[in-house]
Order: structure tokens, then C-alpha cells, then sequence
């Protein structure tokens, strides 16, 4: 089998689309662009090339961005206090807090600084919990994204075995939750799970959501599982094996092109919503 692509460019394009018609009508009924905050902390590479991607297609779609930088030497008080400023600030919308910070920041206690009403990236207690209690909310966005792109694609789950292949707060974990609501049988694998192989060869259903290139062989997959690769890797290289995995896959997300552009998608979309409940 040669499996199908999930092509979250042409997915993303058409969320893109709806949002930006959805942020011209807010503008002109509010008298103002629905806004979206980023704040990026120090100058890792990748989150300075990942923030820029988010205020220009926020730009492109209407959505107006501000920028917060801060250094590298930031505290946890100094950041605090400056995402409760924007949380206080009628004029944005939503706050992004680009993960990670620098070691010495408490990022949770970063992330709940974020009002609820405004955690358009899905990051806080309340936005989990809600995941959790599958009530309405924001979503993570990648874990959003990877659940659209399942059903752009009329992946059924309800009764399937979906294995999550990691457990970090806003991708493998929500990601989890999600797919439970959506009445799969969901597995979690991580670090420390002795038999990856065997959970994987089980799945009908793969999300790899670790960060370590190339962890998933093709080989371990059942034959027509669905991959979705959300590993996000220096170099644009997933967490699976993509060429031997696209041999017995019926379905995989590329890496770039699949779940990445859904995620800034997911942002934008949920950014406009936002400020759609502030009149
Ligand atoms: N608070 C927070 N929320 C996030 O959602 C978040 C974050 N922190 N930290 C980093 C990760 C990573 N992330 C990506 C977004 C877009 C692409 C994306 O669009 N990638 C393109 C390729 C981009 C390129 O060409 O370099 C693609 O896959 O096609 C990838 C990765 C969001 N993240």
C-alpha cells in the first residue's frame, strides 16, 4: 500500500480563508482588527522563525499582531507581569506565549497569567480542563489542527485504537483527550513505555508528538494505520519514518505541509473567535 497525503496546506488554506473573511466582518462591525499578542522570550532560532510565521499570517488574514519580546535573562515575575498587562488590555484578543522559555522561568505559572477568554493557543488550566471535559473552549492548536485534519479526511476514530506516542501538556496529552472524546481507545506511550514497537503495531491511529526524529519505523506500523506526524524537529524532520512508513500507512501527514500549517491555522481561527465574543 502507498499511503494518501494528508495535506494540511490545502486544509490550512481553506480555515485561513474562512478566518480572514470572519476577521474583515468583525473589523468592520468592532471598528478594529481582532489582535493577537505573541510574546518571545530570548532567541532561539526556531521561535523566532515560528513567531514570525504566525504574526505574518495574522497580517495576511487581517489579524492585527503585537509583538512582545523580552530577553533572555526575563524572571518568572517580570514575565508574569507582563502577560497580565495584556490580559488587562482591551485591545488584544488573544496571547500566544511561545514555548520554551528559558529554563528559569516557571512557564506554567507564565501560561495561567493568560486570561482565559484570550488563551487562543489552548495553554492553561482552564483551556485543558475543558479539553478534557470535551466542553466548549479553546484548543490546544496543534492537537486542534491534528483533529481537523482528521476529519478533512473522514478518518474515522469512534471505536479505534489511536496511540499517542508521547505526553507533553499542550500536544501529546490534550492531543489524548481529544481522541478520547471523539470515542477512540486512546494509548499513551512515552520515555518510559518498554514496548513502543508493539503499541504502535496496534494502532489504528498514530500521533507521534515527541520531538525525536525518526523515532516511529515504518516497519512497527499495521499496515493502513492513519500517521499523523507532529514531531517538530530541527530541520523539518518528523518523529516517523516517513519514506518506509508511507509503504504501509493508508493515510500520513508530511513533514513540512502537514500538521504545522495547521497549527498558526488553529491560532489565527481561534484568535478571531475571541475577539468575536468581545461584542
Ligand atoms: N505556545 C506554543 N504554541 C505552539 O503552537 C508552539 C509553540 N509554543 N512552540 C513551538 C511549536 C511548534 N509550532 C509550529 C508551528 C507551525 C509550524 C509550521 O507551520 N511548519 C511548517 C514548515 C515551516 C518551515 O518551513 O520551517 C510545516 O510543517 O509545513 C511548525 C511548528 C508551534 N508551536
Amino acid at each position: 500500500m502507498t499511503a494518501g497525503t494528508i495535506d494540511g496546506t490545502a486544509v490550512s488554506r481553506k480555515l485561513l480563508a474562512e478566518t480572514a473573511e470572519r476577521a474583515a466582518a468583525f473589523t468592520e462591525k468592532a471598528g478594529r482588527a481582532p489582535c493577537l499578542a505573541t510574546v518571545l522570550v530570548g532567541h532561539d532560532p526556531a521561535s523566532e522563525t515560528y513567531v514570525k510565521m504566525k504574526r505574518n499570517r495574522s497580517r495576511k488574514n487581517g489579524i492585527t499582531s503585537r509583538a512582545v519580546e523580552l530577553p533572555e535573562t526575563t524572571t518568572t515575575d517580570e514575565l508574569v507581569a507582563v502577560i497580565t498587562e495584556l490580559s488587562n488590555d482591551p485591545e488584544v484578543d488573544g496571547i500566544l506565549l511561545q514555548h520554551p522559555v528559558p529554563a528559569q522561568i516557571d512557564e506554567r505559572a507564565a501560561f495561567e497569567a493568560i486570561a482565559p477568554g484570550k488563551d487562543v493557543d489552548g495553554v492553561t488550566m482552564y483551556s485543558f480542563a475543558a479539553m478534557a471535559f470535551d466542553l466548549p473552549g479553546f484548543h490546544s492548536c496543534t492537537p486542534g489542527g491534528i483533529m481537523r485534519l482528521l476529519d478533512a479526511y473522514d478518518v474515522e476514530l469512534s471505536g479505534k485504537h489511536a496511540v499517542v506516542v508521547g505526553r507533553s501538556p499542550i500536544l501529546g496529552k490534550p492531543v489524548g483527550m481529544l481522541l478520547l472524546n471523539r470515542h477512540a481507545t486512546v494509548t499513551y506511550c512515552h520515555s518510559r513505555t518498554t514496548d513502543l514497537a508493539d503499541q504502535v503495531g496496534r494502532a489504528d491511529v498514530v500521533v507521534a508528538a515527541v520531538g525525536k526524529p525518526e523515532l516511529i519505523k515504518g516497519e512497527w506500523l499495521k499496515p493502513g494505520a492513519v500517521v499523523i506526524d507532529a514531531g517538530y524537529n530541527p530541520g523539518n524532520v518528523g518523529d516517523v519514518e516517513q519514506s518506509v512508513a508511507a509503504e504501509r500507512a493508508s493515510l500520513i501527514t508530511p513533514v513540512p505541509g502537514g500538521v504545522g500549517p495547521m497549527t498558526i491555522a488553529v491560532l489565527l481561527e481561534q484568535t478571531v473567535s475571541a475577539a468575536e465574543a468581545t461584542i
